[in-house]
């Protein structure tokens, strides 16, 4: 079955009523991900919140316990190897296979695995991330398997790319050029994007969606627009032992000295959350809008406990 052909929906990737369990730890709880066609959907949560097993089950590497996961219409669990053709993955811990073998010598092997790779983009990647060809794979440095797993997942231009922390590791001056290489990479061929990130201001220019893992919970997914729009930066006027209404979610609450004046982010349609205030007595001066990565931490726990 093509790509094409198998797409159901407008849904890139859609799994429904995810779940995963490590012995009595729950990785994953009733996810339902929903990646349109041609997003570029940034996964966010705190550490452990279940990014990277939710990558491993698209990737057919782990089995869900309860649900079940498509990419392009296609079952993950049945269809895996169809799946894994479609797929530049990023994983984020480097597994050691090939060791012995070369950059250059595994850049070889994974091109005859897929019909699509172009091997002048493979070179022209690897010169840009300054993978050097002749040295052994299980020498790499953690920054140097990145760079070499980016063009792994890119050269052969797949449909949909699977990146999980793809610049973890990577030094400043690489990172910033993965990124280009990214945005022209994606500015080149439609493809579809699932990112996890604990850097989300580096996709700022990127993301058109977001989703929001808490505790292998989906708590949150949206369009980039719809989030900068529901989560607000709020200046208050507000009178004296004033607290907000919980339903508002606020967090990054910051008082003036003499406690009258506030500022803080909360979640909700703006008439509705100013409705809220004015209940309680507050007055809103300014709403404004936050970046990408401030609006994904109104979802985050505030304390990391
Ligand atoms: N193989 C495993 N065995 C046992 N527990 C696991 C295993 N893999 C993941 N977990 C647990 O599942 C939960 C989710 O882990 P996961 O790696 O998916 O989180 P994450 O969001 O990618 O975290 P991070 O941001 O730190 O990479 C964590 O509590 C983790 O300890």
């Amino acid at each position: 079955m093509t790509h094409s052909e198998a797409r159901a929906g407008d849904h890139a990737v859609a799994t429904h009523g995810l779940s995963k369990r490590y012995g009595r730890d729950s990785a994953l709880e009733s996810v339902d991900l929903r990646v349109p066609d041609g997003a570029v959907y940034v996964l966010v949560g705190v550490n452990g919140a279940g990014k990277s097993t939710l990558f491993k089950v698209l990737m057919n590497l782990e089995r869900p316990d309860a649900g079940s996961a498509e990419v392009f219409g296609l079952d993950t669990g049945r269809d895996g190897p169809e799946v894994r053709a479609q797929v530049g993955y990023v994983p984020e811990r480097q597994d050691a296979p090939y060791r012995s073998m070369t950059c250059a010598g595994l850049l070889r092997h994974a091109s005859a695995f897929y019909p699509g790779w172009d091997h002048a983009y493979a070179d022209h990647l690897a010169r840009a991330l300054g993978v050097r060809p002749e040295k052994r794979v299980g020498g790499l440095s953690k920054g140097e398997t990145r760079r070499l797993q980016l063009v792994l997942a890119l050269a052969h231009r797949p449909p949909l790319l699977l990146l999980d922390e793809p610049t973890d590791g990577l030094d400043p001056v690489v990172r910033r050029r993965a990124l280009a290489l990214l945005a022209e990479h994606l500015a080149d061929a439609p493809t579809t994007v699932v990112v996890s990130t604990h850097h989300i201001h580096e996709l700022e220019s990127l993301a058109d969606h977001v989703g929001v893992l808490r505790d292998g919970r989906l708590v949150a997914q949206m369009p980039r627009e719809e989030l900068q729009r529901t989560v607000r930066s709020y200046q208050l006027e507000v009178p004296d032992g004033w607290s907000p209404p919980p339903e508002l979610q606020p967090t990054g609450l910051r008082r003036s000295s003499a406690g009258r004046d506030v500022r803080c982010t909360l979640v909700g349609d703006e008439r509705d959350v100013a409705r809220r205030l004015a209940a309680t007595g507050a007055r809103v001066r300014q709403a404004s809008t936050l970046a990408l990565e401030d609006a994904a931490l109104a979802f985050l726990p505030e304390d990391p406990s």
